[in-house]
């Protein structure tokens, strides 16, 4: 096998005008070939589908234990104690993640599905008594903060903080760039009141919390990473959901006849939360570390080097999609790896579907059009893609 060096970039795909708009840079690296060097962080980049897909269900060589930021935790401590999921490999990552399926699994969520549906429509009702707002804090951000805090189980009062925490934690899976500076300095308090947060008699009864403490009663894991686990939940679960809900929305306010689809069948509110997130990747890198010499695509990966996945770029492949920068209800999303793919594939998707599910079909009922009322402004962040303010006009049914 002859082994060409792959070609070798400049670019900073976590420069704040790449974040803004990496449109651009993503076309630039699928179209440089399937694997890319990038100079700037000594890295390997994957921005196709075929790649990033075969790297995501290659646990094996392409591990996660080294974390899936930059930071190789082999050569630098990590800024917290390492997740037991997201930056475990088997064997330590299999018994969290059994609890978090059986936890946060689609049967699981069926006793949450009414109250969510009903919180979703006194949201939705309380906030469209304006004509205008901005979709970022009365609908995308207000929705998450309300249901999933308290199906983990915590007090009303103490939850506005996890937005920032979830940043901070989003932005440290990239370089030490202006992004991780400026949340520096409230990283101590944060991190304070979240792990505070994951005490078993800080949690109720019945809840996410809860559970995942009663399945280390059982024997499933250790009462020493019960707390980590909930702290997995603390981190993951709301920033997600709040850009990926701020993202379903911008999608359907900019095309209106996919709105009025979605209007006419509130059935296709589930395939229009994973069209956008494909079409939006919420979560758009993660690294992985070679765990041996491996061969992608006739370059190969050094033991120890760092990948970077990008998993908004493969979304929009036209190598896998067709017309991919459409956001079309009709199309087959299941190959998207918005929620990655295989082994650490995510554990919250269907908490993320049965929000979207619930927002979407109280707004379709009420709203016969929903249209832009002013520029929409990006939160900029190392991994995620998000919105900070989006105001929109609706046309009430
Ligand atoms: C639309 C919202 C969401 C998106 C786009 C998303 C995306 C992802 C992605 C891409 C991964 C794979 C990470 C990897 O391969 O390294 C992942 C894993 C994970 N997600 Fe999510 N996520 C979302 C919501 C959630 C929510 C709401 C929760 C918790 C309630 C959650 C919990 C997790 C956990 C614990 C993992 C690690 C799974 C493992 O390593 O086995 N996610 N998510
Ligand atoms: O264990 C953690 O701290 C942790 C686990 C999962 C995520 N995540 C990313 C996308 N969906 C979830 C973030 C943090």
């Amino acid at each position: 096998m002859v082994v060409t060096a792959p070609p070798s970039l400049d670019a900073d795909p976590f420069d704040e005008e790449v974040l803004r708009d990496p449109l651009a840079l993503q076309a630039e690296l699928r179209d440089a070939g399937p694997v890319v060097h990038l100079r700037r962080y000594d890295v390997y980049g994957l921005a196709r589908h075929e790649q990033v897909h075969a790297a995501l269900t290659d646990w094996q060589s392409f591990q996660s234990g080294a974390g899936v930021g930059l930071a190789n935790f082999r050569e630098e401590k990590p800024w917290r104690p390492p997740s037991l999921l997201l930056e475990a490999d088997p064997p330590r990552h299999d018994a969290p993640r059994a609890v978090l399926t059986k936890i946060l699994g689609p049967r699981a969520l069926r006793r949450l599905r009414e109250s969510w549906h009903a919180e979703a429509e006194a949201l939705v009702d309380e906030v469209l008594t304006d004509r205008e707002f901005d979709a970022v804090p009365a609908l995308a951000q207000a929705f998450p903060l309300r249901v999933f805090p308290d199906a983990v189980g915590l007090p009303r009062d103490d939850r506005e903080h996890l937005l920032a925490y979830g940043d901070h934690a989003f932005n440290a899976f990239g370089p030490p760039n202006g992004l991780v500076a400026r949340g520096a300095p409230r990283v101590a308090e944060l991190s304070g009141r979240v792990n505070a947060q994951c005490a078993r008699d800080k949690l109720a009864d019945g809840g996410f919390g809860a559970r995942i403490w009663a399945a280390a009663d059982h024997g499933d894991i250790t009462h020493e990473q019960a707390p980590l686990v909930v702290r997995s939940l603390l981190t993951a679960g709301v920033d997600t959901t709040v850009h990926a809900l701020a993202a379903i929305l911008y999608a359907l306010a900019t095309h209106p006849g996919q709105w009025r689809r979605l209007r006419d069948d509130p059935g296709l509110a589930r395939v229009a939360f994973d069209e956008a997130v494909r079409w939006e990747s919420p979560v758009q890198t993660f690294f992985r570390t070679a765990t041996t010499d491996c061969d992608i695509a006739g370059t190969t990966i050094p033991e120890g080097r760092k990948i970077l996945m990008f998993l908004g770029a493969a979304n929009r492949d036209p190598r896998r999609w067709d017309s991919p920068d459409a956001f079309d209800l009709s199309r087959d999303t299941s190959a998207h790896v918005g929620f990655g793919m295989g082994l650490h594939q995510c554990v919250g998707q269907h908490v993320a579907r049965l929000e979207a599910e619930a927002l979407l079909t109280a707004l379709a009922r009420r709203v016969r059009r929903i249209e832009p009322a002013g520029t929409p402004v990006r939160h900029l962040n190392n991994t995620l893609r998000a919105w900070a303010s989006m105001p929109v006009r609706i046309h009430p049914e």
